[in-house]
């Protein structure tokens, strides 16, 4: 049984890495990024080499890549008036980079409708603009430009998400099993490069996680492979044979984050996770804030491995609902602060990866 106190420490832990996170990560960038949306406000990382291991071992392997320990962030630094200028700007005055500018503060604050109403007017007043185009597919959640992954830029993720996407029954099913399992759970584990070495690493994920029997999977997947033929196109991965879909149940408590990592790499050929799937539920009304899922801008290409600090899009988790996104693409979990005490107020996801 996983000792639930022990959480505090891990709190306090991940409190001193935000404050080192927070120092190389100012408002001024947000600026000085969207508007210019050059490299300088990008992050190069060379991963694994980062990584301190330690000798515990947990019995999940998950393949992970960590840059620096970035993410932690909330959404601050964006305010209300300042949304309210750049939207005014923009009606005073279009153009492409009052366009962009409030798009990427939208994604930021994980306002998804408004991304998506900006992108359809974005397109409509600048056509041509490739960035727009590529956009509109995102938040509309359209098919994809193709050579977007050949270019060695990065690119804003894409994900596909799914209203309602089980029925009341078998939504019913995992939310019985998680309460009715609250000991079970284990926390995290993770595995660095080769995927050999196991480790638990708190100050870069404090989540549990509940391993399924395989026939209390088998509905989830099938809902999922009816999906893969649209997902793929959808991200442009070549169609290939399903080698495996991994499926776990996790839950988050007080303090709970996963810092920024990629959960696969691009590469062809080779068994890999291609694309990430996460099911969300939860009680109503939505017992924790936080807890958002981040989609960081990525480079893709196998040598680089980039993303942008500032340019990202924020999914904040809805009941029922499931988000795919390609595995490559950089992620994490901001911290989840439950509104009230209790197991049941847990931030909980089915999850898992697609691999082929
Ligand atoms: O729970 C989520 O939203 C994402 C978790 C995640 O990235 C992972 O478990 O690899
Ligand atoms: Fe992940």
């Amino acid at each position: 049984m996983l000792n639930r106190e022990s959480n505090v420490s891990l709190r306090l832990k991940s409190k001193i890495n935000l404050s080192i996170i927070r120092k190389n990560y100012s408002p001024d960038k947000l600026a000085i990024g969207l508007a210019g949306n050059n490299m300088t406000s990008f992050k190069s990382s060379t991963a694994a080499s980062n990584a301190t291991p330690s000798s515990e071992k947990a019995n999940e392997g998950d393949l992970y890549q960590f840059p620096e320990p970035v993410l932690l962030f909330d959404n601050r630094d964006v305010s209300e008036q300042m949304v309210q200028q750049i939207q005014s700007r923009l009606l005073a005055s279009p153009s492409d980079q009052l366009y962009q500018l409030l798009l990427d503060v939208y994604r930021r604050t994980g306002e998804l409708a408004r991304a998506e109403e900006l992108v359809r007017r974005w397109l409509e007043f600048s056509p041509e603009n490739k960035l727009a185009a590529y956009q509109e597919k995102i938040f509309t959640q359209k098919m994809l430009i193709p050579g977007i992954y050949k270019q060695s830029e990065i690119q804003p993720a894409p994900f596909a998400i799914f209203d309602k996407f089980l029925e009341v029954s078998e939504r019913k099913y995992f939310w019985e099993r998680a309460l009715g399992s609250s000991n079970e759970f284990k926390s995290s584990g993770i595995s660095y490069g080769d995927g050999e070495r196991v480790e638990y690493q708190y100050q870069n994920r404090n989540s549990e996680v509940l391993f399924l029997e395989s026939q209390e999977k088998q509905n989830i997947k099938s809902k999922i492979l009816k999906l893969i033929d649209e997902l793929f196109e959808r991200f442009l991965i070549p169609k290939k044979a399903i080698k495996n879909i991994e499926v776990k149940l996790t839950a988050y408590g007080e303090g709970g984050f996963f810092r920024i990592h990629q959960d696969g790499f691009f590469k062809q050929g080779n068994s890999s996770r291609f694309i990430s799937w996460v099911y969300y539920f939860h009680a109503s009304p939505k017992p924790y804030s936080g807890g958002d899922l981040v989609l960081f801008d990525s480079n893709c290409a196998k040598t680089n491995h980039l993303f942008s600090e500032s340019h990202y899009t924020r999914y904040k988790p809805m009941d029922n609902q499931i988000v795919f996104f390609p595995s490559w693409f950089y992620h994490g979990v901001t911290p989840v602060k439950l509104l009230r005490p209790g197991f049941d107020s847990y931030r909980f996801a089915v999850m898992g990866h697609i691999s082929c």
